[in-house]
C-alpha cells in the first residue's frame, strides 16, 4: 500500500499543532517537512525551531526534505532536531556519500533527491547505499506548482534498478501530486506520494488520504 505524505509547507503554521493532530487522524502515513535556504532554491521556508517544536507534538515519522547548499553542514542539526527520514539533493553537495554516511550515523533513514532535470542514470552510484530515492516531479521551491509528466520515465527506471539488483529502497515522488498523478506514478512504482496543495486544499483531510491511496 502506497504511503501518504502530506507536505505541511502547505498547512496553516498558525495552527501546526492542530493541523498534525488533523493529518494524524486522517490517515497519513510521514510528515513532509520541506526546509529552504534561499539559495539552493529561490525561496526560503522552515527550519529547526519549527522541527524542534513539531517533534514535541507529534510521534508521526518526519521526512525532512533538505532544499539547501552543503547539506553536510546542517545535517547533524536536522538529524538531532527530531528527523526519522533525512533527504539531501544530489545537486547540492559534490560529496553525495559522505552526506548519506552522515545521515546514516545517525541512524536516520537517509535519501538523495533529484531535480527534475537531472538524469536518474547519476544515482547510479549511489543506489546501494540508501533507504529511500525522492524524485522531484517538480523544479523544487514552490508548492502548487503542476506534475511534469517525463519524471514518470525516472520512476519505471528506478524499480527496474531495485529489482535487478536486489535493493530495497523506497521511491517517494514530490510535487503536483493529485489523485491523477499520484495513481501515475504509483503504477511505475513509487511507494510514497508527498501532496502538499492538493491535500490541505481538501476541508476534509480523509478524502486526499482515500483518494491517493486508490480507496
Ligand atoms: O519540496 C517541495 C517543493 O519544493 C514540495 O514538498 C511541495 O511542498 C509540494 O507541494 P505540492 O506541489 O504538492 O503543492
Ligand atoms: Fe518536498
Amino acid at each position: 500500500m502506497v504511503k501518504i505524505a502530506p507536505s505541511l509547507l502547505a498547512c496553516d503554521f498558525a495552527i501546526l499543532k492542530e493541523e498534525v493532530t488533523s493529518v494524524r487522524e486522517s490517515g497519513a502515513d510521514l510528515l513532509h517537512f520541506d526546509v529552504m535556504d534561499g539559495q539552493f532554491v529561490p525561496n526560503i521556508s522552515v527550519g529547526l525551531p519549527i522541527l524542534e517544536s513539531l517533534r514535541k507534538v507529534t510521534d508521526m515519522t518526519i521526512d525532512t526534505h533538505l532544499m539547501i547548499e552543503n547539506p553536510e553542514q546542517m545535517i547533524d542539526l536536522f538529524c538531532e532536531a527530531g528527523s526519522d527520514m533525512v533527504s539531501v539533493h544530489y545537486e547540492a553537495t559534490n560529496h553525495i556519500h559522505r552526506a548519506i554516511q552522515q545521515i546514516k550515523s545517525h541512524d536516520k533513514l537517509a535519501g538523495v533527491v533529484i531535480n527534475p532535470g537531472t538524469p536518474v542514470e547519476s544515482l547510479s552510484q549511489i543506489l546501494q547505499d540508501v533507504d529511500f530515492v525522492l524524485i522531484m516531479t517538480v523544479n523544487p521551491g514552490f508548492g502548487g506548482q503542476g506534475f511534469i509528466d517525463s519524471t514518470l520515465d525516472k520512476i519505471t527506471w528506478l524499480d527496474h534498478f531495485r529489482k535487478n539488483n536486489n535493493l530495497s529502497f523506497e521511491i517517494e515522488v514530490d510535487g503536483g501530486i493529485n489523485d491523477q498523478t499520484g495513481k501515475l506514478c504509483v503504477d511505475q512504482g513509487a511507494d510514497i506520494l508527498v501532496a502538499g496543495s492538493y491535500y490541505f486544499n481538501h476541508d476534509d483531510y480523509n478524502e486526499p488520504v482515500r483518494k491517493l491511496k486508490g480507496e
